[in-house]
């Protein structure tokens, strides 16, 4: 599957989108190394702040499915430009996600912005900095 084709997915899994509060649904299409497609839509709830992003909600789909090579990730909005990932969100790719990974942020318009995991969360926290003071 190519990078447009996931864009499709994506765009498709978003009209799933559970967001009576914000009004703003987003769609996510992860692929995995095997050829596997996870997908994840934002669902919200009345206590704001345990709302889940499309993003996570693949990512995690995946991870409780023992899948933990990904390919690439695909994520779409209907903003003016391709949506950027929140920073909770780029946090947890960046626990999962190699650094040279492709995440592709579209719009419905297909205007399309692609970022490598370097790029989108550049000088992350990860597991190496706890280790580094475990000694
Ligand atoms: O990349 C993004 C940005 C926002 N949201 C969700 C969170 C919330 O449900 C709504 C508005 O922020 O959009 C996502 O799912 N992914
Ligand atoms: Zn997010």
């Amino acid at each position: 599957m190519d990078k447009q084709a996931l864009i499709e997915e994506a765009k498709k899994i978003r009209e799933n989108a559970y967001v009576p509060y914000s009004k703003f649904p987003v769609g996510a299409a992860l692929l995995t190394k095997s050829g596997k497609v996870y997908y994840g839509c934002n669902i919200e709830n009345a206590a704001y702040p345990v709302s889940l992003c499309a993003e996570r909600v693949a990512i995690f789909k995946a991870i409780s499915d023992g899948e933990y090579e990904f390919d690439q990730l695909a994520v779409v909005a209907d903003t003016e430009r391709p949506v950027p990932p929140c920073g909770s969100c780029r946090q947890v790719m960046s626990e999962f996600f190699t650094k040279d990974l492709m995440i592709h942020t579209s719009n419905l318009r297909h205007d399309t912005k692609s970022v490598t995991m370097e790029e989108l969360l550049p000088f992350s926290f990860s597991q190496d900095d706890l280790e580094s003071s475990q000694k």
